[in-house]
Parts: structure tokens; C-alpha cells; sequence
């Protein structure tokens, strides 16, 4: 770096030498040269006939023929013109108006101004934007910054309603605590761990909390520091900041914004950005470079992992994924205790009813709730936060123009519980289906809803049952929704059902040779799937005449209504039930197995564990919360079978 900035400099300082040496050269190379004074000497002495003026030079005859050159001072005397003029010398062009000496020096200086600007310009850049964070002035210092154990007050009692993600990073504090101790147990070492989830949930705060359980240096960047205009800063960056992580090892490195160097390399954002490109190749560099007895742990936050470069999940670097989301009514109720904690509350506060009537806000949102209800308090000369000044926080929240399209109206939130309790009851009872594991209406990325199925083992093949029941559960959410709205108030919800259900038919006519009518023929082949559930959408080749084309598009027909009609009968049978499903997910947004369970048996479904400590006072502690990460993580698609993310239809729905 320091050797680059030399070369800068050095090729400057011999162009300005060169420039001048020029600029010598060609004047003095001309004969018949005379100073000014000579000059001027010359002129009292009525010795010149005629002069040129050119700018600052001056050249002409004397009456003695010959002809001379000279140039002028800028700080030259103006009197000149008149000695010339009154001893009656021919003057072509005009002398130069005067100048002030401070404009002179000015101009004199300007040359060497520039190099010196140019110079603190690329100081700046090398340096990363001047200065701003602070730290001391160095070349190529990355702009991670240190926060030493000691200043670290963050701990997982901090950290609420993200349970699974606390448990899933649990291990890095100890291998933090006693890196050699851990190996010599046999522990696999993570490098890296890639935390997914919404703005807001808590990321840089669970990373924050792992460093201070552990009690070790945590350095923090945004991926987005990295991205420079100069090609090779980014890079360097990368490496500096391992080589400061690793003098302090055992230490947390966190990447806020992966997804700015770390988007895919071949997607066409920003297409052809070297330096991005170079950055992301220097860390994948440096993440393979450590042996991992290093104590060095790179966490990175992103809220879209699904643009990020394959390079960066391959095992041996962000292989482990952590997802953070947003949390539910117990995970929102457990959040509000952990901020509240912080101000004074009077007894009529509930963090419960508050929980209820705050679906979709984060962490984030929560914590800013307490934090608008506490100036409420202040401006209105009370000492205390009560129930009323935190319902009037949470409603300025939600006047929040654009969070009014993230927090589920209560109608909305009725028809995606109907619609995911659709799914849940067909998937549970159709045989050869897999065991409904989850249900929740809080929206998962641009899921309103999820169903979550947990497979009993990896299936490669299915049978035409288990194909059809999966059809089946698929239109089981549109149905549901029917069934209370009629026809006309179904939503558009269930398009990515539909257009899986579908496929499948689809494929099991023309690819599976699943159907009784066609027999087993592969009419269609695509290049995208091999063979497995879930519809390809590569390019196709069909292998049919047009006829049959006929006779596939009514066998895929009758496949879906028939399945349609069963699942339509499944729901009819069991319309108590899916109210009382539809009830649950309305009061606690999460059910599980267990509940789901109690229902089907015609039960009173239980409060899910945790529910109901309300008077706990703490936020941690409370049971965890099922995995849901470890569903369907055997596929590698989040188009898998496994579970039916229901995607919001347009905006304006008709
Ligand atoms: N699970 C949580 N428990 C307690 N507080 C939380 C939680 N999630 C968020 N907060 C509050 O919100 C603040 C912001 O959260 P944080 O910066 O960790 O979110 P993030 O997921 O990193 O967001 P971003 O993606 O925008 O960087 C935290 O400092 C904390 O006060
Ligand atoms: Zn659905």
C-alpha cells in the first residue's frame, strides 16, 4: 500500500521536473535571448524599433536589425508601455494588465497545489473516505472497528425472543472461551456463520452477545465499507482486518451487510464490478486461509441470503446459517420485558397485551416502542410508563407510513390463519403425507404464512399417494379460505400453492408415468431437475403430438380436481377443527406438533410452552421454541415439498 502511494508521488514529482525542464529548454533554446532588465535598459536607451507582445512574452527588432526575445516578469514594472510608446516604438499586442503579487505567487504555486491535492486525494481514499469513524491515520487500515472484551456489556440475557438462534450459537461460546480446550474435546470449529433474518431482529445483537458471553474482542464492519471506487482498496481492507482479528484471537469479526461485496458474482447487479469482485474474492481468501485454531469467528448478517455468492456458503466458510426472524407474540412479549426492564413502569403494565397487538414489528420495532413511551412520559411531567403511554407509542409506530403495510391487519391475519390451518388439517390427514411439524402466520420473508412439514427420512422418489396428498394439502389453504369467504373473497394468497400443485400433477403425468391413462412414457424432459419433486422450470422438450398434448393438459385436469374435491371433503369433515386451529394461530401465531396434535383429537389445544409466564420478569430463560431450521434442511431448495410458504398476492387484490 505505502509502496503504491510512493510510485503516485514519485511519477508526479518527475513529470512537474519534466514539465519545467520542458519548459526551459524550449524558450532558452531560441537565440538572440535577453533579459528583461536588458530590456527595459534597451528601451530607455532608444535602442528598439519594434515590439510583439504575446502574453508574457515579448519579442521584436531593434533598430539595428536584429531581432531579440525576452519575457516578462508578471511583477514588471507597467510603465513600460508609455517609454516604449513616448520613444515612438511600433507595439503590437497588449501588455498584460498587473497583477497583484499575492495573485502572482498564487498562480506561480498552482502546479504544485494540484500535485498536492491529487496527493491528499488518494491519501483519503486509502485511507477509506477521510476519517470519519475516527482511528488513527494509516494507509489501508480496514475500517472495522474494535470493541475490546472489557467494553462489552451485551450478554444472551439481552437477547430475546430469537431462542433457536441462541441455542444454535451457544457452542461458539465456549469454543471462544477455550479455542484449544474445545479441539481437544473433539469439537468441529465453525468459521463462519451466516445470520439471516429481517431488519431489526436482532442480528448484530446476538453477535454482540455471543462476543460478550464469550468475552472476547469483537471487531465490527458493514460489507458495504468494504466497496470502494479504487480497485485493490476493498481487498486490502479485507486483509488488514484479518490481520487485526487475528492478533487478537480469540475474537469475533462481524459483517453487517454481506450481501454488498457478497452477491453473487455472476448475477447481473452492478455487472462487471472488479472491485467488488476482487473484495469478495480476498475474503473468501482469507477464510480458507485460517487453519481455524485461530479463534477467529466471522459472523455475517445479511437480510437477503438469498443473492449471496454460492462461494461464500461452501463448507469451510459461511457454512452454517443462522436464521433470525421476526419473533412471535411470546418471542414480542419477551423483547418488551428485556427493554422495559430499562425504564420505570407503573403496575398496570402488560407486556402480554402489548405483545398482541404488535404483529410484524422486530425487535427493533419493540425497542423503540419502549423508547417513544419513556418520552412520552417525560414531556408529560410523569414519572412513571403505563399502559396508556405505551399504546399511544405503539400507535405512533404504526401511523409510521411505511410500516402500515408490514403489521398484519387483523382481517388479514384471520385468513392466513384459515388458509395455513387449511394446509395443516389436509396435510395431516392424508395418508403418506409428511407429519405437519409447525404452523405460524408470522410473515417469513415474503411468506404471509408457513405450514411446515417435517420429512421422516430424505425422500428421493415418492408414491403416486404421497404425490397426491401433497396436492392435496397444497389446495388446502385456498379452500380453507373459501370456505369462510365464498368464492368471491379468496385471496391471491395461494398462487405459489396452486403453481406447485400443478406441477406436480404435471410432472406426474408427462415425466413420472403416474397416470393410468398415458401410461408410463416420459412425454416431457427438462435439464433443470433430476427427477425430483417439485417441478422444473428449465427449458423443456416435449416429446408428443399435438393430440396428446390434449389428452395431458385433461389427465393433469382431472388429477387436480379429483385431488381438489378430496381435499375439499377432508375440510368439510373437519370444519370444527379448522376453526379451532384457525382460533389458535389467531391467539398464538405459533403451534407446533403438540397442539396441533390436541386439535385433531378434538381437544382444547394447549398454550404452547412458555406461554402464559407472563409474570417471569425475565426475558431469557423461557423454553425454547421448536427449530424450525432444521426442517426440510436436508433440501437444499426452498421450493422443497416440505413446507408451503404462502406468498402475498399483489398489493391490490381484487
Ligand atoms: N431479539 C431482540 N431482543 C432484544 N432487543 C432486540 C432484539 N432484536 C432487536 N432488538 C433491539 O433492536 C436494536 C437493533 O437490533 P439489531 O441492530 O441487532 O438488528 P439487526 O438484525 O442487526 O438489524 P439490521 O439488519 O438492520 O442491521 C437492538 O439494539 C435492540 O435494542
Ligand atoms: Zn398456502
Amino acid at each position: 500500500m505505502n509502496d503504491m502511494l510512493k510510485n503516485i508521488l514519485l511519477w508526479l514529482v518527475i513529470a512537474a521536473v519534466l514539465l519545467t525542464v520542458f519548459n526551459n529548454f524550449n524558450t532558452t533554446s531560441e537565440a538572440n535571448r535577453i533579459s528583461y532588465s536588458e530590456f527595459v535598459k534597451e528601451v530607455h536607451d532608444g535602442r528598439i524599433a519594434k515590439v510583439v507582445v504575446d502574453g508574457y512574452t515579448i519579442s521584436g527588432s531593434r533598430t539595428s536589425g536584429d531581432t531579440f526575445e525576452t519575457v516578462r516578469p508578471a511583477a514588471a514594472d507597467p510603465k513600460i508601455m508609455d517609454d516604449l510608446l513616448s520613444n515612438n516604438v511600433v507595439v503590437e499586442g497588449r501588455m498584460p494588465e498587473q497583477q497583484s503579487i499575492w495573485t502572482q505567487l498564487l498562480v506561480a504555486s498552482f502546479p504544485i497545489l494540484l500535485i498536492l491535492a491529487i496527493f491528499m486525494f488518494f491519501m483519503r481514499q486509502m485511507q477509506g473516505g477521510g476519517g470519519g469513524k475516527g482511528g488513527p491515520m494509516s494507509f489501508g487500515k480496514s475500517k472495522a472497528r474494535l470493541l475490546p472484551e472489557d467494553q462489552i456489556k451485551t450478554t444472551f440475557a439481552d437477547v430475546a425472543g430469537c431462542d433457536e438462534a441462541k441455542e444454535d450459537t451457544e457452542e461458539l461460546v465456549d469454543f471462544l472461551r477455550e479455542p484449544s480446550k474445545f479441539q481437544r474435546l473433539g469439537g468441529k470449529i465453525p468459521r463462519g456463520i451466516l445470520m439471516a433474518g429481517p431488519p431489526g431482529t436482532g442480528k448484530t445483537l446476538l453477535a454482540k452477545a455471543i462476543a460478550g458471553e464469550a468475552k472476547v474482542p469483537f471487531f465490527t464492519i458493514s460489507g458495504s465499507d468494504f466497496v470502494e471506487m479504487f480497485v485493490g482498496v476493498g481487498a486490502s481492507r479485507v486483509r488488514d482486518m484479518f490481520e487485526q482479528a487475528k492478533k487478537h484471537a480469540p475474537c469475533i469479526i462481524f459483517i453487517d451487510e454481506i450481501d454488498a461485496v457478497g452477491r453473487n458474482r455472476g448475477s447481473g447487479m452492478g455487472g462487471g464490478n472488479d472491485e467488488r469482485e476482487q473484495t469478495l474474492n480476498q475474503l473468501l481468501v482469507e477464510m480458507d486461509g485460517f487453519e481455524g485454531n485461530e479463534g477467529i469467528i466471522v459472523i455475517a448478517a445479511t437480510n437477503r441470503p438469498d443473492v449471496l455468492d454460492p462461494a461464500l456458503l461452501r463448507p469451510g466458510r459461511f457454512d452454517r446459517q443462522v436464521t433470525v426472524g421476526l419473533p412471535d407474540i411470546r418471542g414480542r412479549e419477551q423483547i418488551l420485558k428485556v427493554h422495559l426492564r430499562k425504564v420505570p413502569c407503573d403496575d398496570d403494565v402488560q407486556p402480554k397485551n402489548i405483545a398482541r397487538g404488535t404483529p410484524g414489528f422486530s425487535g427493533a420495532d419493540l425497542a423503540n416502542l419502549v423508547n417513544e413511551s419513556a418520552l412520552f412520559a417525560a414531556r408529560s411531567n410523569r414519572r412513571l410508563v403505563n399502559m396508556e403511554l405505551l399504546e399511544l407509542a405503539k400507535d405512533k409506530i404504526l401511523m409510521g407510513a411505511e410500516r402500515k403495510s408490514m403489521v398484519m391487519k387483523e382481517e388479514e391475519k384471520r385468513n392466513t390463519a384459515y388458509h395455513e390451518a387449511g394446509h395443516a388439517i389436509v396435510g395431516y390427514l392424508m395418508p403418506e403425507h409428511d407429519p405437519v411439524y409447525k404452523v405460524t402466520i408470522i410473515p417469513r420473508g415474503r411468506a404471509l404464512g408457513v405450514t411446515m412439514y417435517l420429512p421422516e427420512e430424505d425422500k428421493y422418489s415418492l408414491s403416486k399417494r404421497g404425490i397426491e396428498s401433497q396436492i392435496c394439502s397444497l389446495y388446502g389453504g385456498r379452500i380453507a379460505e373459501e370456505m369462510i369467504h365464498g368464492f368471491d373473497g379468496v385471496s391471491t394468497g395461494a398462487s405459489n400453492d396452486i403453481e406447485r400443485a400443478t406441477s406436480l400433477a404435471r410432472n406426474m403425468v408427462t415425466k413420472w408415468g403416474l397416470s393410468e391413462e398415458l401410461g408410463a412414457y416420459a412425454y416431457e424432459e427438462d435439464d433443470s431437475s433430476g427427477g425430483y419433486i417439485g417441478g422444473g422450470t428449465g427449458s423443456k422438450a416435449n416429446y408428443f403430438s399435438q393430440e396428446t398434448g390434449k389428452k395431458l393438459d385433461a389427465e393433469v385436469k382431472s388429477i387436480i380436481s379429483s385431488c381438489y374435491k378430496r381435499s375439499t371433503d377432508i375440510l368439510e369433515e373437519n370444519r370444527s377443527k379448522l376453526d379451532v386451529m384457525a382460533e389458535a394461530l389467531m391467539q398464538y401465531e405459533t403451534i407446533d406438533a403438540k397442539q396441533i396434535k390436541e386439535i385433531m383429537d378434538g381437544k382444547t389445544p394447549s398454550a404452547p410452552e412458555g406461554w402464559g409466564d407472563s409474570n417471569g420478569g425475565s426475558g431469557d430463560g423461557v423454553a425454547a421454541e421448536v427449530n424450525d431450521e432444521t426442517v426440510g434442511a436436508s433440501k437444499p431448495e426452498g421450493d422443497s415439498p416440505d413446507s408451503n410458504e404462502d406468498l402475498g398476492g399483489e398489493p391490490n387484490k381484487g
